[in-house]
């Protein structure tokens, strides 16, 4: 089946044997067929020789590229990829759903399929925390999977019996095409804010990415739920509508789905919605601003995906909150103890503020910035943090291959009057330890890691587990 699909996709003559296909020349074998595709930091070209030594026999890339077995050219080889591994790894779930936006895809997901499980639907979920399915959890490597990763995973689920699945769409992955043959029933936009600036050269361009989803991705007259308090919703809004999607508007000023009130309380908030008109109260058991906007964008695809109002508004109210996001750690002499997920400026902003009703005393926030990544956001982030909370410790968080001492300085640029401890478990340690009852301290940037990248090497690190281990 594998030999004829891959012989027909890149013409090859009867007598070869085919036996897979990848873009990576370590992973090639005798039979495979390599795609040598231009990237930001290598070109596979340069592996051609090294792929057929190994065994390829044949190549996918762009036009005028020679090699010594035959060559299938495309302008587009990512997207040539991407339908290879769709055809390699046929069977997708009926009911699909992308997710895209800068923050609240990875809680989205999982509300999304927490509604869909309450609904009695075999539904699953994956992207930067991996997939979770009834038959369990499964760990990945990227929020949106290489092409070949990603129809491994969607047949797999498919195979399963899951019926129900929702992904995230990174702007990486939505502009490489790694989702282009992926059969998308809905999709949804929660914010565009300033991220991942190292690879996108402008907001436009960021945008573009993220657009794509909606205008090549999703099929005309599909539904997508836009959270309109983001100006960029905004405008996907009128783009989709000139598309002749079927457009949901959600969130604060959502036309659709409206938060109209929210009263904050010591284990969640009691949200006031109006659906389709009518007035609802839903107690949802998570708190922060943040967590009631994905609520309801997951609430948005559930109705468009057949659920009845009545059982996802009920799903709502037990709702279980998503690791490393806005998750209690634990709690000092009252003080309680969160870890997050944010590290972009507005993550930040939002977290901190989340906080604050909740907050009696200090809030303190330990943070970093990732290295090899978004240079640009590293003071606007430490500007946030010297605003919203009231003590600030700066500390590292993954540094890669960069200098971690320069990222601080970069960070502390817009909080200089933070503390700075470079090493993560003292720079917790340290805030733990300033600690007074009405206080709260808030570890942001890590969320669910559970390894800290210094270099090339993962470092074994869990902000939840540092900060249990230092409670007890
Ligand atoms: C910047 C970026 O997005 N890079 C991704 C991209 O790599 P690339 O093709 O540009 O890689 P490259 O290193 O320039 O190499 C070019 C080609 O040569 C090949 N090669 C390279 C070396 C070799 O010995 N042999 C070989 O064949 C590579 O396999 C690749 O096909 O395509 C690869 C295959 O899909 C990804 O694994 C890789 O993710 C890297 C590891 C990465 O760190 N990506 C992050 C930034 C990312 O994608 N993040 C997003 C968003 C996260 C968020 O939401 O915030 C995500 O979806 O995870
Ligand atoms: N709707 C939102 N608006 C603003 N900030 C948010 C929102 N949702 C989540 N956040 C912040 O962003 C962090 C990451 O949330 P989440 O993991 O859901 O986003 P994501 O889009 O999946 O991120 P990534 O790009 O890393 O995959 C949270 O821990 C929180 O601090
Ligand atoms: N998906 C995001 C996660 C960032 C998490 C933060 N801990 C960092 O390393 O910058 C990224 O790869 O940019
Ligand atoms: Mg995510």
């Amino acid at each position: 089946m594998i030999q004829h699909t891959l012989r027909s996709l890149f013409g090859l003559d009867d007598d070869t044997a085919v036996t897979g296909l990848s873009a990576d020349s370590r992973q090639i074998k005798t039979g495979m067929v390599f795609a040598a595709l231009p990237g930001v930091a290598m070109d596979g070209r340069d592996f051609i020789s090294k792929a057929v030594d190994q065994g390829a026999v044949g190549i996918l890339s762009i036009p005028g590229t020679k090699a010594d077995v035959p060559v299938v050219e495309s302008a587009k080889p990512r997207l040539a990829y991407a339908r290879a591994a769709a055809k390699l790894f046929p069977g997708q779930p009926k009911t699909l759903v992308a997710m895209t936006g800068t923050n609240g895809k990875s809680s989205t997901v999982d509300f999304l399929r927490q509604i869909w499980v309450h609904a009695g639907l075999n539904a699953a979920c994956f992207g930067t925390l991996g997939a979770t399915s009834p038959a369990g959890y499964k760990p990945m490597t990227h929020t949106t999977p290489d092409a070949l990763a990603l129809h491994q995973t969607l047949s797999s689920l498919e195979k399963e019996g899951v019926t129900h699945v929702a992904m995230e769409a990174s702007s990486h992955g939505l502009k490489q095409y790694r989702m282009d043959a992926v059969n998308i029933t809905a999709s949804g936009f929660s914010n565009l804010t300033q991220d991942h600036f190292d690879y996108h050269p402008s907001m436009q361009d960021y945008f573009a990415a993220k657009a794509r989803l909606f205008i090549d991705l999703t099929p005309r007259g599909a539904p997508v739920v836009i959270n309109t308090n983001d100006k960029y919703g905004q405008h996907l809004v009128e783009v989709c509508q000139g598309l002749g999607q079927d457009v949901l508007q959600v969130g604060w000023t959502g036309t659709d789905i409206r938060i109209d009130e929210v009263m904050p309380h010591s284990t969640g908030q009691k949200l006031t919605l109006i659906v389709r008109g009518e007035r609802h109260i839903v107690d949802l058991p998570l708190a922060g601003e943040f967590q009631a906007l994905n609520a309801v964008a997951a609430l948005g695809l559930a109705l468009k995906t057949g659920v009845e109002v009545s059982t996802a508004l009920d799903a709502l109210a037990h709702l279980k909150g998503v690791a490393g996001r806005l998750e209690l750690a634990g709690v000092k002499n009252g003080a309680s103890v969160y870890v997050d997920f944010a590290h972009t400026e507005d993550g930040l902003d939002k977290l901190l503020r989340s906080v604050r009703p909740h907050t009696a005393g200090d809030i303190i926030v330990v943070f970093g910035c990732g290295g090899d990544r978004d240079a640009g956001k590293r003071a606007k982030m430490g500007a946030v943090a010297a605003k919203l909370a009231d003590q600030v410790i700066v500390t590292d968080d993954n540094p890669r291959t960069e200098n971690a001492a320069e990222i601080r300085k970069a960070v502390l640029i817009g909080c200089p009057d933070a503390t700075e401890i470079g090493d993560r478990a003292m720079a917790i340690a340290a805030g733990i330890e300033r600690l007074k009852p009405q206080d709260c301290l808030v570890i942001a940037g890590k969320g669910h890691e559970q390894g800290q990248i210094v270099g090339d090497k993962i470092i074994p690190f869990s902000d939840v587990d540092v900060a249990r281990g230092l409670l007890s």
